[in-house]
């Protein structure tokens, strides 16, 4: 009798034989969600400088102490700061500035003032001063500010030498924003996987192209680079290949050298054209799996560079399932996720049916569904079937029925992948 491998026996095997990829300087833009392989340090504070978060006037706490609407503070406005100024007036007793956003504090300023607390420095009430007019000479302050008041200190948001990102940090817009105010142009992360997807079967026509009798459309080759972009990866789909083993190891031998990871679909049953196998013979492995969609599977570490090649199933669902449940994680964890990260989410969910499902005894079944989260509720999209690409599209979710379960019924409890 053939062996026959779970799911999460082969899951296993395959993510021990993938190694994270080496780790680059990358442009921030170029790093975005990729994972951080250093912590990343604060040299200058963040902010750099004392400055304000208000327009308004830089004051001396003393001189606006007593002020209020019927005896306001009037202080001689010396100067105008705006956000990048460097030369800064200093305040002295009975002064001010009118100051910007994100301006320099002035030397001698202890708080700002708001401007919709004073009459903007032109001689009238606070109801003027919101229309922001010039300011005179003088500014009259209606309200006393406490020292430090509208003041973003120095290092306040981020204090030199301390980490900013640590090691295996994913990175994504705030952490970009982050490293570019600390002034990092380039970080060191696991780069994306590139990977190739390609097609086998004599039968494969690319979509566009009129179908000659009995032919069909590749649309494994889109859907996989899809799901391998998706999964973190650059992907690119390479033209089908017909069943001619030496042309399809010709086509292989090429791409190993441009890519991390290989994902071909087809010829991996037990047909008279089943190439993937001829073309691979004792460099990968080829198993059965208890599971459905999904048993014929490949793999191995190909060519001089022992790139990881899945060799999935050409049933378009099973080679869709087959992505999700083992190249996805294997990409992940080449690209430095760990833990939880590298797979879909799960989660439970009440199967709503109008009558019981079967499932085949000894293998995990995995339905397409559409889950409802706010009702807890999951309901299968078309059959069983691995070639039901239409009712693929409608799913949002995998429904796994357990191996030694042959019947579930309405309202069964059942674990759910969620496709996101
Ligand atoms: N006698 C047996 N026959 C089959 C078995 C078996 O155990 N004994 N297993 C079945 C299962 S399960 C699967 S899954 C398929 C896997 O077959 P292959 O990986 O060899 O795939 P092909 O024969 O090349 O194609 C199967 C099916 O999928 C279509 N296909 C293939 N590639 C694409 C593509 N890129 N885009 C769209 N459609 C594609 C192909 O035309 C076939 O219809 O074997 C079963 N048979
Ligand atoms: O197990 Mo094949 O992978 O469905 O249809």
């Amino acid at each position: 009798m053939t062996d026959v491998w779970s799911v999460d026996e082969h899951r296993d095997d395959v993510l021990a034989a993938v190694r994270p990829l080496a780790p680059i300087d990358l442009p921030l833009l170029d790093a975005d969600g990729c994972v951080l392989v250093e912590d990343v340090a604060v040299h200058d504070a963040l902010p750099p400088f004392d400055n304000s978060s208000m327009d308004g006037y830089a004051v001396r706490t003393a001189d606006v102490e007593t002020a209020t609407d019927a005896f306001p503070a009037v202080l001689r406005v010396i100067g105008d700061i705006a956000a990048g100024s460097g030369d800064l007036p200093a305040i002295g007793p009975g002064e001010a500035a009118r100051i910007m956003t994100g301006a320099p504090l002035p030397p001698g300023a202890q708080a700002v003032v708001p401007v919709e607390w004073t009459d903007g420095g032109t001689g009238a009430g606070p109801a003027v001063a919101m229309t922001g007019r010039a300011h005179g000479p003088e500014v009259r302050v209606h309200r006393p500010a406490a020292a430090g008041a509208h003041i973003r200190g120095r290092g306040s948001d981020a204090a030199p030498g301390t980490v900013a990102l640590p090691a295996g940090t994913v990175l994504g817009a705030p952490q970009l924003g982050l490293l570019a105010a600390i002034g990092r142009a380039a970080v060191p992360v696991r780069p994306r996987p590139r990977v190739v997807v390609l097609s086998t079967g004599s039968e494969l026509t690319a979509p566009g192209r009129p179908l000659a009798p009995g032919r069909v459309h590749d649309s494994n080759g889109f859907m996989l680079t899809a799901a391998a972009r998706a999964a973190g990866a650059v992907a690119y789909r390479a033209a089908a290949v017909a069943d001619d083993a030496d042309t399809l190891r010709a086509t292989l031998d090429d791409q190993f050298g441009r890519a991390d990871l290989v994902v071909t679909s087809g010829g991996v049953s037990v047909g008279a054209y089943d190439v993937v196998k001829e073309a691979l013979e004792g460099e990968a492995e080829f198993r059965r799996l208890a599971m459905q969609p999904g048993k014929p599977q490949g793999f191995g570490l190909i060519g001089p560079g022992r790139v990881p090649l899945f060799a999935l199933p050409g049933n378009p669902v099973s080679a869709y399932v087959s992505f999700e449940l083992f190249v996805r994680p294997a990409l992940r964890a080449m690209a430095g996720h760990t833990g939880a990260a590298l797979h879909r989410p799960r989660t439970t969910a009440r199967l709503v049916t109008d009558a019981p499902l079967s499932s085949p005894a000894g293998r995990r079944q995995y339905l397409r569904g559409a889950h409802l989260a706010a009702e807890g509720t999951v309901r299968p999209v078309g059959g069983a079937g691995s070639h039901l690409v239409a009712a693929l599209a409608q799913a949002d979710a995998l429904i796994e029925i357990p191996e030694t379960v042959t019947e579930v019924v309405p309202g069964a409890e059942l674990t759910v992948v969620l496709l996101g």
